[in-house]
């Protein structure tokens, strides 16, 4: 077999899956990328923290590419050596919106492909305050740049219940409206998605998979386990 893939042809529409809400879902199409989620989810590979994080960071990356296809573009003409090449640029860079922990090497992947982004960071965590499995989502830092009119990619490897997500979400429409809204996680819980959807139906959400449900302490089955911990290391 013989294909010739021509990296010049930029249209491409974002695969509606699920339902319009789910924009895009990575491993369901054979690709590359089921490699990674898969390394992510073994408990053996898991041990590597820094394959962990750059794994975290490929889907990043793989997903910020996905978006790309759904964002704005100007024409735009490149000066070579030789003449003049027709491009398509983006209109404006995105502002990427991350949330403490365990989002920070997913986050680097999207600011691989999106270099020139402006920032967003939220310090926020499932406090254990209420009960031993009942949590609160607590918020203590957040700071964005002026997000009206701007697309926000707001992203979090684990969409668990959503509350977190939900929660970061509202507290940054206080720094403007966004044009449009990107949600991206790595795994998500059917409870999540359908939490956001509930909530957020004016954004997007773009995954690495879906998987079967949550668990009683709210962690997704199979999911990986703690995303924060297994970056980063337990902690207190
Ligand atoms: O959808 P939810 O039910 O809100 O859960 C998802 C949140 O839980 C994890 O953070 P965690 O509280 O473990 O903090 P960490 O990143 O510091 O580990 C994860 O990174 C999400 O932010
Ligand atoms: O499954 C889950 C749920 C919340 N946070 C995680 O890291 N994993
Ligand atoms: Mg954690």
């Amino acid at each position: 077999m013989c294909c010739i893939i021509v990296a010049a042809n930029v249209t491409s529409q974002p695969q509606t899956a699920y339902t319009p809400f789910i924009m895009f879902v990575l491993t369901q199409q054979p690709s590359i990328a089921n490699h990674f989620l898969a390394e992510l989810r073994d408990a053996n590979v898991q041990q590597d923290r820094m394959r962990f994080r750059r794994n975290l960071e490929r889907i990043g990356e793989l997903l910020a590419y996905e978006i790309s296809k759904s964002l704005p573009y100007r024409h735009a003409e490149v000066t070579t050596p030789l003449g003049k090449a027709a491009t398509r640029l983006l209109r404006q860079p995105p502002v990427l919106a991350t949330i403490l922990r365990a989002s920070l090497p997913f986050h680097q992947g999207f600011l691989h492909f999106f270099d020139q982004a402006d920032n967003a960071f939220i310090g926020a965590y499932r406090g254990h305050h209420i009960g031993e499995d009942e949590f609160e989502v607590e918020m203590d830092y957040i700071t964005a740049p002026d997000l009206q009119d701007r697309t926000l990619i707001l992203m979090d490897p684990m969409l668990a219940t959503g509350r977190s997500i939900e929660k970061v979400y509202h507290a940054l429409l206080r720094f403007g409206i966004p044009a449009q809204t990107h949600i991206a996680a790595v795994i998500a819980s059917p409870e999540g998605v359908a939490y956001l959807q509930n909530r957020m139906s004016e954004c997007r959400l773009w995954v690495g998979a879906v998987d079967e449900k949550l668990d009683s302490h709210y962690y997704i089955v199979p999911g990986l386990g703690d995303a924060g911990d297994l970056s980063f290391g337990p902690k207190l």
